[in-house]
């Protein structure tokens, strides 16, 4: 039996290019970006802009629903007054006017929406397949080592708000970041920690620590090695942020295991699209289960090992973590041996040690790893060892990034 994993991405749609007598404007050289030409047509089922040497497409309920006119669109709030509800799903503009920076439609019952064509290219369908996606220098160690990262100091840190857009730019660049000179306290921890974001408490605490007490039902609560992975695979939404500070290590052992996934998914990608097709569409569990007497925990999250946007195919999610990972119950047999296949593949290339970057936590260090990209890892250790940190949100920190001007 042969599974077709073909999604309905982009939707088939047969498209009819008969373009309409009313209209087709030429404009030359108005676009100080570009220096080309627009051309807009009216087409019997959508509007084409010619724009920046591109062609874009856009649905006529889309260009209604879109209005940005006073009545249709509250631009104090950002939102959307008009009932989308209401929108014949046939509309069709009744006129149409061009002007050098706008395109003016007029509906059925009246009204006028005025679009400024740079905006309707920004945001077209075929401008955001051709955006740069979230810019990102994919690392292995050496990469890594290679760009010299500078970290950042406590005091600069907390005080002054371009030492912070310098470390949210090499967080978002590399999917790490490091703070110095932390007083080590889990105090302290939370304080570097909230100068980036609001802390998400789960069922682990808000601020937590951890030696090798075995106090909660995981491995990380003991002294064994434990390999690379992604934590909280078992929420539906991963934490997207997870923040170390190793407060006290007397003994020997305990490094720290960082490596890439971006970088290793992007390596099945270029060698095999079909694996990277099957890790990024198959859906599969992680579980985390543990009973603590008073409470028992027992969490589920779905998803495939890659998440990616549907329209470039840019990942934005790894779940690996072959601890956590459930009873594989919802694919068939065949496609299993396929999907182990495609798994392999990428382990492969996770555990390269040229892919490994080792690092030694010590007091003062404040590690912020991306958890839906950077999988870490430990070795085992000897001797008393003392870990605390948090979970982040990731929308809450791109949100602190949004507001220094990042782009994320
Ligand atoms: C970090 N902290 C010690 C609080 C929790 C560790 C959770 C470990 C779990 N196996 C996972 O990967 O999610
Ligand atoms: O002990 C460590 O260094 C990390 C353990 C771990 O993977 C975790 O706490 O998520
Ligand atoms: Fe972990």
């Amino acid at each position: 039996m042969n599974i077709c994993l073909d999604g309905i991405w982009p939707l088939s749609r047969s498209v009819k290019f008969i373009p309409d007598i009313f209209l087709t404007h030429i404009h030359h050289g108005f676009n100080p970006v570009f220096e080309a030409a627009s051309v807009c047509t009216l087409l019997d089922d959508c509007f084409e802009l010619q724009y920046g040497g591109h062609v874009m497409h856009f649905n006529y309920v889309w260009l209604r629903d879109h209005c940005r006119s006073a009545t249709c669109y509250n631009s104090k709030t950002n939102q959307r007054n008009l009932d989308t509800g209401s929108i014949d799903l046939n509309i069709r503009p009744t006129k149409t006017r061009v002007d050098e920076e706008n395109l003016f439609l007029t509906w059925p019952d009246g009204h006028v929406t005025r679009y400024n064509l740079a905006w309707l290219a920004k945001n077209s369908y075929e401008g955001q397949k051709l955006s740069a996606i979230q810019p990102r220098i994919l690392w292995n160690s050496e990469i890594y080592t290679n760009a010299n990262v500078p970290s950042v100091s406590w005091e600069k840190f907390m005080s002054c708000d371009d030492e912070l857009k310098t470390f949210l730019n090499n967080f978002l660049l590399y999917g790490i970041a490091f703070v110095e000179d932390v007083p080590a306290t889990i105090d302290d921890t939370e304080t570097v920690t909230k100068r980036v974001s609001i802390i998400r408490e789960t069922m682990y605490g808000r601020m937590w620590s951890f030696t090798s007490d075995f106090s909660r039902g995981d491995t990380a609560y003991t002294k064994l090695a434990l390999d690379r992975h992604t934590d909280t695979s078992y929420f539906q939404e991963p934490s997207g942020i997870q923040v170390f500070h190793c407060l006290r290590h007397e003994g020997t052992g305990g490094r720290t295991l960082l490596v890439d996934g971006f970088y290793s998914a992007n390596r099945v990608l270029e060698q095999s699209p079909e694996n990277f097709e099957l890790l990024s569409r198959v859906p599969i569990k992680h579980e985390f289960i543990e009973n603590l007497g008073t409470q028992v925990n027992h969490m589920i999250g779905i998803g495939p090992v890659l998440s990616v946007y549907p329209w470039n195919n840019e990942v934005y999610i790894m779940r690996y973590n072959n601890y956590d990972r459930a009873v594989i119950n919802t694919v068939p047999h065949n496609v299993v041996q396929r999907w182990y296949v495609a798994h392999r593949h990428l382990t492969d290339e996770l555990r390269k040690p040229e892919n490994e970057l080792w690092v030694k936590l010590k007091p003062g260090k404040v590690l912020f790893i991306d958890n839906w990209r950077v999988l870490h890892g430990r070795e085992s250790f000897k001797g008393f060892r003392q870990l605390c940190g948090c979970y982040l949100t990731r929308d809450d920190v791109l949100n602190t990034a949004r507001s220094l001007g990042l782009q994320a």
